[in-house]
């Protein structure tokens, strides 16, 4: 298990950006922080989504990953009543480098 050192913002509490566990990238909830500056930018949650996909796609790209991996993720949507630093939207990922073919059951 090894931390990824990447150009999102860093953790802003006990635990890692993302973790590699094999081939296996475990991304922590990410907000929509700007790196320069570790405040949410400005917008609302469309600017913050935005934000939220380019630090995500900055630690994929830290471990060779990216967006292409899979036409659409899997995914769970939750409604929360607060985030870290009032954020609007937080997203959080598990990823394998490589072609990913979707499961048809
Ligand atoms: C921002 C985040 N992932 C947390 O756990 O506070």
């Amino acid at each position: 298990l090894s931390a990824i050192e990447s150009h999102a913002p860093a953790a802003i509490g006990p635990y890692s950006q993302a973790v590699l566990a094999g081939r296996t990238i475990y991304v922590s909830g990410q907000l929509g922080m700007d790196p320069a500056n570790g405040q949410l930018v400005p917008g609302g949650v469309a600017e913050e989504s935005k934000q939220v996909l380019t630090n995500m796609g900055e630690i994929l790209k830290a471990v060779g990953c990216e967006f292409t991996n899979s036409s659409f993720p899997v995914r769970a949507a939750y409604q929360v009543a607060a985030l870290p630093k009032g954020g609007r939207v937080e997203i959080e990922a598990v990823a394998v480098p490589g072609h990913l073919v979707t499961a048809s059951l």
